[in-house]
């Protein structure tokens, strides 16, 4: 972790999921122990412009509704130190991984899949965000049924 602090607003950091562009997901927990994962801002994007853009992502991501394909917006403020944004803990492996351990997806899986990820996308747009980043490791298939 690059200097992320052990407490991000209410929550408490355990371990990095993944990290990207922006910044790093971590897993964390609610006082009450609910799991949910934290994006923060890295050290080194922390300019004017990424959090600009940080600010309108976190003000943007909590109008998206109506579908259970799109990690659930928490909590965010873009305004911290290290602007951070909770949200929903998806439980499960990213599709890059399902890919590079068991290979291609059957064909009739690849389409529902593209359904699923259209109808995420659209709730996106929908609230006015586009996405920019869609790959293999930012779809997460969930080990329990949504
Ligand atoms: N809600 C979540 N639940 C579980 N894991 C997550 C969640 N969000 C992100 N991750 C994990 O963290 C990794 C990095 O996510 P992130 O959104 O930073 O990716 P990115 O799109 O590459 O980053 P950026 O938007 O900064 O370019 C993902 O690949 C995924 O493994």
């Amino acid at each position: 972790m690059s200097g992320v602090p052990t407490r991000i607003g209410r929550y408490t950091v355990a371990r990095e999921l993944g990290s990207g562009g922006m910044g790093e997901v971590h897993l964390a927990y609610t006082p009450a122990g609910d799991p949910v994962a934290v994006k923060v801002i890295r050290n080194d994007k922390l300019d004017p412009l990424t959090r600009a853009r940080f600010e309108k992502e976190a003000l943007i991501a909590r109008t998206v509704i109506g579908t259970n394909r799109v990690a659930r917006f928490l909590d965010a403020d873009p305004y911290a130190d290290r602007p951070w944004l909770a949200m929903e803990y998806v439980a499960g492996r990213t599709l890059l991984a399902c890919v590079d351990g068991d290979g291609v997806l059957p064909l009739p899986l690849a389409a529902s899949l593209g359904a699923l990820l259209a109808e995420g996308l659209s709730a996106v747009h929908a609230a006015g965000l586009l996405h920019r980043d869609l790959k293999p490791q930012n779809v997460i298939w969930a080990m329990t049924a949504r």
